[in-house]
């Protein structure tokens, strides 16, 4: 017969403790507790046990009148009275605490790491169908019918997540895999690197300097072009963790080259066109159109938002010489700065660069706003250096410098000259026909030495969101992440070929 269990009313924390109201049947001795209750915990919620079968929890609350004590009228749980027993819960079926903390859900993912979760937030978050449209993944719920205190009904903790019933005409039921609850935590974040709030990869980012030309990322053509997108995933993995790859065994021509291009997504169109071919015959108004030397550069920093990749092919160059091309890994270059003139870097972060293209007398690109944007730029939740933006040839007017900062500032472009153009960051290689080279240009610096003779390039840009679009989808098909993983085997979880809890969602 289970003993009357001895409930302790305690002190309110002046921050109610996350595992207040704890919703689990427990016997409170606090030795058997106090992993997880500190003294001074708030008096616990009488709990009416419904039902307590060993794999689920479900309960539903009701504030006790007495906080002296709470007599828990429960039907013979399958746990004994035994001080382990809350190890033992967790352990047997591995199940977090959770805790209805006034406007918050509190989740004891193990005595030391716990999570809380707004209940408004997690109303919002709801993925039921009626809630989440299953195939397009957009969300139906009016996020402001949520009244402002709102509360659960009902909260339990089962094998497949946290299912919480929410109060309205129909009661409503959401559930929330733990794996995904885990993901989006913020209160704390449980994210364990906050360097990278971009998971599309899954991979990091190597930094390279000069020595990559001992064995730079290299993929053979028919590996990219072969159906089963593996060899593509490749490909597009090597581009996100080292800014470019090479692709050999290229046909050398236009057509082959566009089609390698279109595996990737639809080209991005510019004033240049839409697939380029082209040669030192100015057809364009761009110094890309003549012989000379171009120092290392990203291209379209003109544009409010430039390309994410290009992809260049050598097809032919006779009669001459030079025309080398030049890589060079920016946040490598960024790296240097950052550790060695770390003022130039806060500069080359701060202030806004003007750039155009103008060759054309039809056309007149400048950036919007017209001041332009920094050299390098953050992910302004993480910190994390993700765009390289320089051209100096495209440079506009810099008008809006304070007298003050001006000659800093070309102390700190010199500096980030230097670095870039330093015998250890210059990746020089001579590009042949049947290899392709394809540039993260949102990282990766490019660029050429003169030439003469006939140097006839062809190529394509590729927007940024489509390299970003097609390597996620490849990542879902090749290295699904753990939450769709964790929860792929709950009940109409995967729809349209998509998993609604993916972490990119
Ligand atoms: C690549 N393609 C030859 C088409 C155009 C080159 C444009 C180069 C321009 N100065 C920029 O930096 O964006
Ligand atoms: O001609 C080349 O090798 C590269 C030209 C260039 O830098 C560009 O098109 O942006």
């Amino acid at each position: 017969m289970l003993k009357q269990p001895l409930a302790r009313s305690l002190q309110a924390l002046s921050r109610p403790h996350p595992l207040q109201g704890l919703t689990r049947p427990f016997f409170c001795r606090s030795h058997a507790l106090s992993p997880y209750l500190t003294p001074g915990c708030p008096p616990l919620l009488l709990i009416s046990l419904q039902s307590f079968q060993p794999h689920t929890r479900s309960f539903t609350t009701h504030p006790s009148r007495s906080s002296a004590s709470a007599t828990v009228a429960a039907p013979k749980p399958s746990y004994s009275d035994d001080p382990q027993h809350l190890t033992d819960l967790l352990a047997v079926d591995d199940l977090p605490i959770i805790s209805l903390d006034g406007n918050q859900v509190a989740i004891g993912w193990d005595p030391q790491t716990w999570s809380r979760f707004h209940n408004i937030w997690l109303r919002d978050h709801c993925r039921c169908p009626k809630c989440f449209h299953p195939v397009t993944k957009q969300r139906l719920f009016n996020t402001f019918d949520i009244p402002k205190d709102l509360t659960p009904l009902h909260a339990e903790a089962t094998p497949l997540g946290l299912e919480v019933t929410w109060p309205s005409k129909e009661p409503h039921v959401s559930l929330y895999p733990w794996s995904w609850l885990h993901h989006n935590s913020y209160d704390p974040s449980l994210k364990k690197h906050q360097s990278s709030s971009d998971d599309i990869g899954r991979h990091r980012k190597i930094l390279w300097g000069s020595k990559i030309q001992q064995s730079p990322p290299i993929i053979a053509y028919e590996d990219v072009m072969a159906p089963d997108n593996r060899g593509l995933y490749k490909w597009l993995s090597n581009v996100y963790e080292f800014g470019f790859c090479f692709v050999s065994g290229v046909p050398a021509t236009p057509e082959a080259t566009e089609q390698l291009a279109l595996r990737i997504g639809f080209i991005r169109e510019t004033q240049y066109g839409k697939f380029w071919d082209f040669t030192s015959d100015l057809a364009k108004g761009d110094t890309a159109y003549t012989t000379l030397a171009l120092g290392a550069h990203t291209d379209n920093t003109y544009f409010t938002d430039p390309c994410g990749l290009q992809l260049f092919h050598l097809l032919s160059h006779t009669e001459g010489t030079g025309g080398e091309t030049l890589l060079v890994d920016g946040f490598y270059a960024a790296s240097i700065m950052k550790e060695l003139h770390p003022e130039a870097y806060d500069l080359l972060s701060r202030v806004p660069v003007p750039a155009h293209a103008a060759g054309e007398p039809s056309e007149l690109y400048t950036p919007y706003p017209q001041s332009g944007y920094p050299v390098l730029r953050h992910d302004s939740t993480t910190g994390e250096l993700i765009q390289v933006r320089w051209n100096n040839d495209d440079r506009s007017v810099m008008n809006h410098l304070t007298p003050e900062l001006v000659e800093k500032w070309y102390d700190a472009i010199r500096l980030w000259n230097e670095c870039l153009t330093s015998a250890d960051s210059e990746y020089w290689v001579q590009l042949r026909p049947g290899t392709a080279v394809l540039v993260d240009n949102h990282r990766v610096l490019h660029g050429r030495s003169a030439f003469n003779g006939k140097r006839r390039m062809c190529g394509a840009y590729i927007g940024v969101d489509e390299y970003r679009s097609k390597l996620a989808v490849l990542s879902e098909q090749f290295s699904p992440d753990a939450i769709v993983k964790a929860t792929n085997d709950i009940p109409d979880t995967h729809v349209n070929g998509r998993n609604i809890w993916n972490s990119a969602l």
